[in-house]
């Protein structure tokens, strides 16, 4: 990858379900290291893109580029090897399995050596990789302060807890772009400025670039670099947080205000259709 080459692009990507276009030509790029946020109100497509980022669905039309290499047809499971990793907006946890255990399975992919494989484990070198592996992990559940639950089980803890667990273990797969969806959602302010803090940390410590659809307005607005904004699955403003709030189709989109800004026709049938879930 050239250093200059953005390490996400979607280049015109559309999605339809049937007759519902969920997404229309977006295009968007990422640099690496950045903190990029997708907003929109309910429906508008936010996470639809991030479906076509992580490999859940495939987009229509379009490209999708990561660190350069064309990825759209690429199952999640790939991506994921490739470094994309995300986390879930409803809790995608094993519930009753401790909270390690929760986030070695993200690692497995990582262990290039099966460790049960019994004597072999200590003459392949799978134990020194274990070790480490473990060392990672420890350093991981330290970072985000959930040594005191390391052995509860999942679903016994609070929902704040299990937001972290997940994504400390979305971490532990050592991601180059980590995609939050949601992360604060269900959050009293405490926990949502605990997970903040972890998200800012992760993105400036561990270097991952993160991709984020957060619906808290204040925390999106305070950490972000850079947002893009969707209405009815087309991209209706990109910038940093200052050129957001001041965009006149962002303040009508979210706000209800009116500006000059002129539906077109095209616009028209995307709000038609997403009120009616039918294309006009
Ligand atoms: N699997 C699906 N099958 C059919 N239609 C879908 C599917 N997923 C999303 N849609 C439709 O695509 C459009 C965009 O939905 P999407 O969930 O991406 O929006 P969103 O911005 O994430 O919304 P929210 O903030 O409510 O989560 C909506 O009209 C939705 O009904």
């Amino acid at each position: 990858m050239k250093a200059d080459t953005p390490i996400f692009e979607a280049s015109h990507v559309s999605l339809r379900f049937g007759g519902v276009r969920a997404l229309t030509d977006v295009s968007f790029s990422i640099d690496k290291g950045e903190l990029f946020s997708i907003i929109g109100p309910n429906g508008a497509g936010k996470t639809s893109m991030v479906n076509c980022v992580s490999g859940r669905y495939s987009p229509t039309e379009g490209r999708i580029l990561f660190k350069g290499r064309d990825v759209t047809r690429m199952t999640p499971n790939h991506r994921a090897e490739i470094g994309i990793g995300r986390t879930f907006q409803n809790l995608a946890l094993f519930g009753h399995m401790t909270v390690l255990d929760n986030i070695m399975v993200g690692r497995h992919h990582l262990m290039r050596n099966n460790f049960l494989s019994g004597a072999l484990y200590w003459f392949t070198g799978a134990r020194t990789e274990e070790l480490a592996h473990r060392r990672e992990i420890e350093e991981i559940i330290d970072f985000l302060d959930i040594q005191h639950v390391r052995k509860s089980i999942a679903g016994t803890l609070s929902y704040g807890l299990r937001k972290r667990v997940e994504l400390a273990r979305a971490m532990a797969l050592k991601p180059d772009l980590i995609l939050l969806d949601e992360p604060m959602a269900g959050m009293n302010l405490e926990e949502k400025e605990d997970m903040a803090r972890y998200i800012v940390d992760l993105n400036e410590e561990y270097g991952m670039t993160v991709v984020m659809i957060e619906h808290d307005m204040g925390v999106v607005m305070d950490i972000s670099h850079r947002i893009m904004v969707l209405d009815f699955g087309k991209k209706i403003a990109e910038g940093d947080p200052e050129e957001v709030l001041a965009n006149a189709h962002v303040r009508r989109a979210y706000l209800g205000e009116a500006d000059d800004v002129v539906m077109d026709e095209d616009d028209e049938a995307a709000a038609v259709e997403a009120k009616t879930g039918k294309v006009a």
